[in-house]
Formats: C-alpha cells, sequence, structure tokens
C-alpha cells in the first residue's frame, strides 16, 4: 500500500482532496477547550477539523484556525446543518450563521447531519445550490443507510461527496460502506474509538501489544487502512498526538482480516438515534 502520511488525501467524486486523518470535536466545550484542542491539532500537522453547528463550539474552531497563521485553504473544514434547520430556505440561513461563527466565506464540506423524515429532499436541494455558490466546494451526507442514500440517488444529479457514519472495528458497516464505494462516495467514520467504551477490548489490548501501540492507535489504523476517513476527538494535547501517530506502521493482512470479525453491531449511539432502525429516519 501507498505510504500514509498525517496529510494524506483521499481524492472526492468531484475532485475535492479531503485528508483522510481529522480533528473531532463532538463535546469539545465551546471556548478554551475546543480554541486549544484546534490549536494544538493544527500544530501537530492535522489539517482537517470537523465540527457542527449542534456542538457549539464553532466559533472557537474558527477563532482556532484564523490565529494558527496556517492559509485556510490548507485547512480542510467541516461541518454540518443540524435537524431544526432543515428545509431550503432554513439550511441555507444554517450556512450563512455556520460562516460566521467559523469566520470564514466557504466550507471544505458541508454535511446534512441525519436524514431527517420529510424534510430531506428539500435540504438536500439546498446543499446543491450551497455547492453551485461556491460556499462549500464539496456537500454530503452524514447518517445515511443505503436506504437513504438510494433515496437521494434516485433523485438528484449531484452524488453526495461523503458520507460520515458511525464505524468502528466493532461496528464494522460492511455492506454500507461497500455500497458508498460503489457509489463514488467517501466514507467518513465518527466515532472511531467507540467513544473510548471499548478500549479495553482484550482482542485490541492484545493487537496493541502485539504492533508496541496503544488501543486507540490499532482501531484508527484498521479504519484507515479500510481507506476510511476517521475523524477522532479529544481535547487532550497527549491523546490528540497519539491518535496521529499511526503513519509509523502498518496492520498486515491476517490482522486486518482478523480485526473484521471482530464486529458486534456495537453503536454508541442510542436506538431512537439508529439510523438502521429508528422511526425516526423513515
Ligand atoms: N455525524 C455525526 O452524527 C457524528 C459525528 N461525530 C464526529 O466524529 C468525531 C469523533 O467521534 P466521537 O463521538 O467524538 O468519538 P471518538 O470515538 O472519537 O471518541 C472520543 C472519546 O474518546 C476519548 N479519547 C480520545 N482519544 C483517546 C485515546 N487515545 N485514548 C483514550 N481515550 C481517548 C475522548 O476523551 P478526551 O477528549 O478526554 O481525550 C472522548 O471521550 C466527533 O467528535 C464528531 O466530530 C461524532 C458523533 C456523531
Ligand atoms: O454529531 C453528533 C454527536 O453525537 C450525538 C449523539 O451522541 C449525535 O446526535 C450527533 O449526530
Amino acid at each position: 500500500m501507498d505510504t500514509l502520511t498525517l496529510q494524506s488525501t483521499i481524492r472526492m467524486n468531484n475532485g475535492v482532496e479531503i485528508p483522510r486523518f481529522g480533528l473531532g470535536t463532538f463535546q469539545s466545550k465551546a471556548g478554551e477547550e475546543t480554541y486549544n484542542a484546534v490549536r494544538w491539532a493544527l500544530e501537530m500537522g492535522y489539517r482537517h477539523i470537523d465540527t457542527a453547528a449542534l456542538y457549539g463550539n464553532e466559533e472557537d474552531v474558527g477563532r482556532a484556525i484564523a490565529d494558527s497563521g496556517i492559509p485556510r485553504e490548507e485547512i480542510f473544514l467541516v461541518t454540518k446543518v443540524w435537524n431544526d434547520d432543515q428545509g431550503y430556505e432554513s439550511t441555507l440561513r444554517a450556512l450563512e450563521a455556520s460562516l460566521r461563527h467559523l469566520k470564514t466565506d466557504y466550507v471544505d464540506l458541508y454535511l446534512i447531519h441525519w436524514p431527517v423524515k420529510g424534510l430531506r429532499h428539500e435540504t438536500w436541494k439546498a446543499m446543491v445550490e450551497i455547492y453551485k455558490q461556491g460556499k462549500a466546494r464539496a456537500v454530503g451526507v452524514s447518517n445515511y443507510t443505503i436506504r437513504h442514500l438510494e433515496e437521494l440517488l434516485s433523485n438528484t444529479e449531484l452524488v453526495p461527496a461523503a458520507n460520515q457514519i458511525e464505524f468502528s472495528p466493532f461496528l464494522y458497516r460492511k455492506a454500507l460502506l461497500e455500497y458508498c464505494v460503489q457509489h463514488g462516495i467517501v466514507v467518513e467514520a465518527y466515532s472511531p474509538l467507540a467513544r473510548a467504551q471499548k478500549l479495553e477490548d482484550p482482542r485490541l489490548t492484545a493487537m496493541a501489544q502485539k504492533y508496541g501501540k496503544t488501543p486507540a492507535q490499532i482501531a484508527l489504523r484498521w479504519a484507515l487502512q479500510h481507506d476510511l476517513v476517521v475523524i477522532p476527538k479529544s481535547v487532550r494535547k497527549e491523546r490528540i498526538l497519539e491518535n496521529a501517530s499511526i503513519f509509523d506502521f502498518e496492520l498486515s493482512a491476517e490482522d486486518m482480516a482478523e480485526m473484521d470479525t471482530w464486529n458486534e453491531d456495537y453503536w454508541t449511539i442510542s436506538e431512537s438515534y439508529n439510523p438502521e432502525c429508528s422511526p425516526r429516519w423513515e
């Protein structure tokens, strides 16, 4: 395989390159906590930051990017339209608010956060308009299952560039990944550490010992070798560094295959939100 680095990218279906590795910011508190995490990450070489209107920290993300001294065009910035703002006009307004908070005139990727019943099609039309206006270099979706993607693809000329979904060795969504690959949609793995809930799994700790790495690094490397984009979240300097230190080793084909058997449909998202079964997303 190619030698990957912290700044390696994947070319999306519209030609825009997305860094394979980024910093998540859900539950990074507004204020210094988010600001510092983003500043440290950028100093360490991260070039992809994932936020959302929901997270309430866009202003701190924007401030950290502005203060970093790194040219805006070298940073890949992702945000998302929240469920309450879905609909055509309200999505356009939500993007304007996000741009204001982020102190930028474009985002690199704008995502529909969840496939809200009854509204998602109108919301997608707004995403297409946002893309045409150049206010997002790419647009995509999040938490879409095969059913949601089939519905969208049957009714649009613009294929979403990415689908951001929960994905970890304990939630290996093989069929959805294959569907996305087939249709040229990049998959971004969220909660790739299963929110630290499975880092003591004995299979993971044994694998970590074998490679002289931490359990978090093994889980992230597995996702990377599946050609996923990964966006682990941390607000601690040492973990921001640890999570990014996965470019100096490679899991063998045998160990990848072994990890592929660990799936236990382990969702961190609550059942009432589970996109595969909750009536909320019908
Ligand atoms: N589109 C969507 O609906 C969703 C998108 N996301 C995005 O994906 C990102 C990542 O997912 P997230 O749900 O945050 O979960 P992650 O799997 O990234 O886990 C984050 C948790 O793990 C801890 N942690 C981070 N690194 C380590 C480490 N090396 N060792 C031990 N513990 C560690 C963090 O704590 P600490 O900060 O204290 O280090 C935090 O509690 C989000 O932040 C968000 O940007 C997430 C959920 C849904
Ligand atoms: O991005 C998100 C972070 O996690 C939340 C729930 O735990 C999700 O609802 C949301 O999509």
